[in-house]
């Protein structure tokens, strides 16, 4: 499975349609892969959290239509990073606002959603303005030669929860995405938390950072490819890069068997 990771750099003085214009170039360019994985909220801004409202769009809104025109020319599945989803409320107290990231087949179709569960920001940002998804989600992934992987989807916070992981391996995931606006001052969470899931879960974990400085925040960068056994296949520093690279899918099933820990799990 050939995977292309696109960390990002944006700051304030970048449009949104600038800044999309620039992805769906950066998206076409990555032809030849199976999956494209984008940040979390590269459009809106991770931490700008006045602009959310006003940047708030539909599933099938000015994002997501650049973004499944570019998964087409490309040919690749995309996972978009995510958006301000704007619904219906599902809930009479709920905003009507989600952190949903969008994945779109190599034909431009939104294959599937996912709405993140866990909200960051203890009393300001997503918990004040967002409301919180609430299903886990694993999408099959094609790829070159035939056959799919199956994909667990996941957003940023999310990482710090280690019982979604195990949720989505039940579901039978074998890779985990993991698109992120994590700042630059706790990077050190972020790269140790991929690799702890990678090795407690025994799937390969793809995070996909950003980077520059947006609404006072350093993004961290640090976007990473890690295997089932926890070992570093690439890594990105704090500049904007595309992290390209082909994974032994194989390699995740022979790791579990040699070394099969979870079946000794004690669920009960
Ligand atoms: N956008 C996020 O979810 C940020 C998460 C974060 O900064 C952290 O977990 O630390």
């Amino acid at each position: 499975m050939k995977v292309a990771l696109i960390q990002l750099a944006y700051g304030d003085d970048e449009t949104v349609p600038a800044r999309t214009e620039r992805v769906v170039d950066l998206v076409r360019a990555q032809a030849g892969h199976d999956l494209v994985v984008l940040p979390e909220l590269w459009a809106p801004g991770g931490f700008s959290y006045r602009e959310w409202a006003g940047r708030a769009e539909a599933l099938d809104g000015p994002t997501a239509r650049a973004l499944a025109a570019a998964a087409r020319e490309a040919g690749v599945t995309l996972h978009g990073g995510s958006i301000v989803e704007h619904g219906a409320p599902s809930s009479p107290d709920g905003r009507g606002l989600w952190n949903t990231s969008l994945v779109f087949s190599p034909t431009g179709d939104l294959v599937a959603t996912y709405r993140k569960i866990h909200r960051f920001g203890f009393g300001e940002g997503e918990p004040a303005l967002m409301d919180a998804g609430d299903e886990t989600v694993v999408v099959d992934v094609p790829v070159a030669g035939g056959g799919v992987v199956p994909v667990g989807l996941s957003t940023c916070y999310d990482l710090r929860f280690p019982e979604l992981y195990r949720r989505l391996l039940d579901r039978g995931a074998e890779v985990f995405v993991v698109p992120a606006a994590w700042p630059a001052r706790r990077v050190e969470h972020w790269t140790l938390l991929g690799r702890a899931r990678a090795v407690e879960d025994q799937c390969v974990v793809l995070q996909c950072n950003t980077s520059g400085t947006h609404a006072g925040h350093e993004m961290g960068g640090h976007s990473q490819v890690v295997d089932a056994s926890g070992k570093v296949l690439a890594a990105a520093g704090l500049d904007e890069d595309v992290l390209s690279i082909e994974i032994d899918t194989r390699a995740t099933t022979r790791w579990r068997e040699d070394f099969p820990v979870l079946s000794d799990r004690r669920l009960s």
